[in-house]
């Protein structure tokens, strides 16, 4: 009946998780007959959130109000399913941290203990590259290595958007609805982050969002919008001082200028790690520089390059504020950064601005890298979760590149562009996928792929 909400229990074992890491559960589905006689019963798969393969648990299930709008479209919204009992649990379940977890947006996996986490990344990534990217799994289980754990997997978020509800309380979005959750804290955001969470908890905050963002290593702190004068002096007395137009952030031992609106890697002690991996994936092969992995995670300037090699020519697309261009400069004859975004050139201007040898190309990596793929000996591929255009792929095909590190945000659009350049033709060889868990107690999945021509 429309405006009328069926809810309905069942007791189940739960399957395995979806992608999005929630939990598949086989329900019977009663449908009517049209006959008159019984109804039928069909069986259907809901997902759970907060559910773990294997559980004997008893789930709610909220169907949808069913609206005009929605009838017109010929789309029906997924009902709401949680779990309202839990008989038989997982060894691998921990007690998640955050009371809002389940009902908020943001993270999916803080049940689950952190190995099982890992371990879980790396099956999903193995699964979608033999799927959709056409590997074997028997030479995955080579090339695919164990996820890079986050040293300390909570507070390590330096970015957040925050939500703001009608009555002006800041929180994150629910699951599947736009509905703000009000937080006064957040175990994945950094602790400055929820120190100015907690001043703005006793405000009326500006509608619709507040951007949150800040520096890992310099402490710095940056809002937008800016927040009126009482709430600016409650943050001083708390000791944050704020920042509206930019921060820094350090990295691999430089200085990164952010604006609001540039991408930055998100955590950025991992970041650091995938600094690193980059560097030496692009480069180890020439003798210009050892980067191993005991020395992931640390801290502190790069290595010198060796003198003795002729420095390659490379290029950094979709470069960002330039972070991988900068770091890659010292060991290169010439970098490439390419970016299309006003905001991140603007910053990677600035922090480029100290190097002679790197060259920023205004515009798209489709439009650009075509007539530059022919120069290149090496190339950094960083593009956003939709992956590459098909027409950067078939550039470096036209032009193969003898080494390529992809790092993506997406395992199934990586899968999907390893698949074009490894498979669909075998101009490039795979040489290894490295997940790094940039997101820990959350489904999404980094990865660096590294990639050389075949002979
Ligand atoms: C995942 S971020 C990587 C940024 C950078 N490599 C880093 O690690 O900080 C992707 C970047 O690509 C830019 N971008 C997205 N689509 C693009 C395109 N078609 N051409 C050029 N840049 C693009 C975005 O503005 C963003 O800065």
């Amino acid at each position: 009946m429309e405006g009328e909400r069926s809810l309905t229990y069942h007791t189940v074992t739960l399957g395995p998780l979806t992608r999005s890491g929630l939990a598949q559960a086989e329900i019977a589905d009663e449908h009517a007959s049209g006959t008159g006689e019984a109804p039928i019963s069909r069986p259907r798969v809901v997902e759970v959130p907060a559910g773990l393969p294997g559980e004997r648990v008893t789930i709610a299930i909220e169907e949808p109000v069913p609206s005009a709008r929605r009838r017109r479209a010929r789309r029906q919204a997924p009902p709401r399913v949680w779990i309202s009992a839990i008989h038989e649990a997982s060894p691998l379940r921990v007690p998640a941290p955050c009371p809002v977890f389940g009902t908020c947006g943001g993270c999916q996996l803080q049940h689950m203990r952190y190995d099982a986490q890992l371990a879980w990344k790396r099956e999903v990534v193995v699964s979608l590259l033999c799927e959709v990217g056409g590997f074997d799994a028997l030479e995955l289980r080579e090339i695919v290595r164990a996820t890079e754990p986050c040293d300390v997997p909570w507070h390590y978020r330096n970015h957040m958007r925050f939500s703001v509800n009608r009555e002006g309380q800041l929180g994150l979005t629910a699951r599947g609805s736009h509905g703000v959750l009000p937080l006064s804290s957040c175990p994945i955001a950094h602790e400055r982050i929820n120190t100015v969470l907690g001043v703005l908890a006793r405000h009326v905050n500006p509608r619709p969002q507040v951007l949150v963002r800040c520096g890992a290593a310099t402490g710095q702190v940056l809002m937008q919008p800016a927040p009126a004068p009482e709430v600016a002096e409650e943050l001083s007395q708390a000791g944050i001082e704020v920042h509206t137009q930019a921060i820094e952030e350090r990295l691999a031992g430089e200085i990164f200028r952010i604006r609001p609106s540039s991408f930055f890697q998100t955590n950025t002690a991992q970041a650091e790690k995938m600094a690193r991996l980059v560097i030496e994936g692009l480069l180890q092969d020439r003798a210009v520089v050892s980067v191993g992995a005991s020395s992931l995670g640390q801290s502190q300037a790069l290595p010198k390059p060796a003198l003795s090699e002729r420095r390659p020519v490379l290029a950094d697309a979709y470069c960002g504020v330039g972070t991988f261009a900068l770091l890659l400069a010292r060991y290169a004859a010439r970098v490439y950064a390419i970016e299309e975004s006003p905001s991140a050139i603007e910053d990677a201007q600035w922090n480029l601005r100290q190097v002679s040898n790197v060259e920023i190309l205004k515009g798209k990596v489709e439009h650009l890298l075509p007539t530059l793929a022919g120069q290149l000996d090496g190339l950094v591929l960083d593009p956003p979760r939709a992956g590459c255009q098909e027409v950067v792929l078939e550039a470096l095909l036209q032009h193969p590149v003898t080494r390529i590190v992809y790092v993506s945000c997406d395992p199934s659009t990586l899968a999907r562009d390893l698949q074009v350049l490894c498979r669909r033709q075998t101009t490039y060889r795979l040489l290894s996928v490295q997940p790094l868990d940039m997101f820990p107690q959350t489904s999404h999945i980094e990865c660096i792929a590294i990639l050389e021509r075949q002979a």
